[in-house]
């Protein structure tokens, strides 16, 4: 399969070195990671090792390839989608976090699966990726149900290795995570703490109480979340990665621009359209945006 990795930092380097083991990968990358990439190769290290040599190149535009991989963080996905309406690509997946897969829709005619990505991934170095922990990919139809060209991309994943589930009910898959990320990211990166510091904290039920929200929009949405669900799935991930800290902790301590308008701010938006008031995400968006102004990054 010929297969344009789009935005590849940290997750979209790693599953696309992974991929380049046995299909027709090419990384767009910026500088000096694609040049490094296309001079010497990619190293893949950590919980998976590789040496491969993908395409690798800054040029955004006039690419063909069967399948799209989005791997921008969720704030670039309508440039990615911009830059991608002048490639010829046959189908398009996001493995981003956030709901980012509308956006793609609403700008390309190519078919946009959605996924979601636990591997984890950090780009050491220019042409240097760690596998920091081995996760899963599950991909599907955006609106559910059994779909071919998933299929086609999920056993092309396969033969690469990578753990990969083909899934026919991806809105609630989509909007589980959507819970778990509205109610840890926000509250982890705001309160500086480890995932796990929300077990049996106050901190903790207002995770709760975000991811409560979210499912009851999800519902508003017509997606079968219950709140018990997302409660639950909140104390499985908080107890699975306890150790971990939040991406967008990651990205708060490094002063760098959070998704919050792809996970607390859609959660918000999508409420409104049903005339729907959700405070905890409405006032962990607030907060996260201030601070996103107050450090100049938005
Ligand atoms: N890193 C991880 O372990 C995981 C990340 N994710 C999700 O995957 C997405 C990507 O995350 P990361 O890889 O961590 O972020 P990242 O910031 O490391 O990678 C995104 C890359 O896209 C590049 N990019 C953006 N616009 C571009 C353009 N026009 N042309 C070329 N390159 C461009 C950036 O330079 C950056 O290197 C996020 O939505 C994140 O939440 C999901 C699961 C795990
Ligand atoms: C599941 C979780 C919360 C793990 O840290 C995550 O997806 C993230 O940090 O973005």
């Amino acid at each position: 399969m010929r297969i344009l990795v789009f935005g590849a930092g940290s997750l979209g380097t790693l599953v696309g070195g992974l991929l380049a083991s046995v299909h027709d990968v090419t990384l767009v990358a910026r500088d000096p990671h694609a040049a490094r990439v296309s001079a010497a190769g990619l190293d893949v290290v950590g919980a998976e090792s590789a040496h491969v040599s993908p395409a690798a190149t800054t040029t955004e535009t006039g690419h063909s390839a069967d399948l799209a991989l989005v791997t921008v963080k969720s704030f670039d996905t309508a440039a990615a989608a911009d830059a991608l309406a002048d490639c010829d690509v046959d189908a398009v997946l996001s493995l981003q976090n956030g709901l980012t897969e509308e956006t793609l829709v609403s700008r390309l005619d190519a078919p946009v699966l959605a996924g979601t990505a636990t591997y984890g991934a950090r780009l050491v170095e220019p042409g240097r990726v760690e596998c920091t922990g081995v996760g899963r990919v599950v991909l599907g139809a955006l609106d559910g149900g059994p779909d071919a060209l998933a299929e086609r991309v999920g056993k092309a994943f396969r033969a690469a290795g990578l753990n990969t589930l083909v899934a026919t009910d991806m809105p609630r898959r989509r909007w589980e995570k959507l819970a778990v990320n509205a109610g840890i990211n926000a509250v982890t990166a705001l309160s500086r703490v480890e995932n796990g510091a929300l077990a049996g904290d106050d901190a903790g039920e207002l995770a709760h109480r975000a991811a409560r929200e979210t499912a009851r929009v999800a519902r508003l949405e017509r997606v079968s979340l219950p709140n018990r669900v997302a409660r639950e799935a909140v104390d499985r991930v908080v107890e699975k990665t306890a150790a971990n800290r939040s991406s967008m902790l990651q990205d708060v301590a490094a002063e760098k621009r959070t998704e919050v308008d792809a996970i607390n701010g859609a959660v918000v938006d999508i409420a409104a359209e049903h005339g729907f008031e959700v405070p905890t995400n409405r006032t962990l968006a607030a907060l996260l945006r201030a601070w996103e102004r107050g450090a100049g990054l938005r």
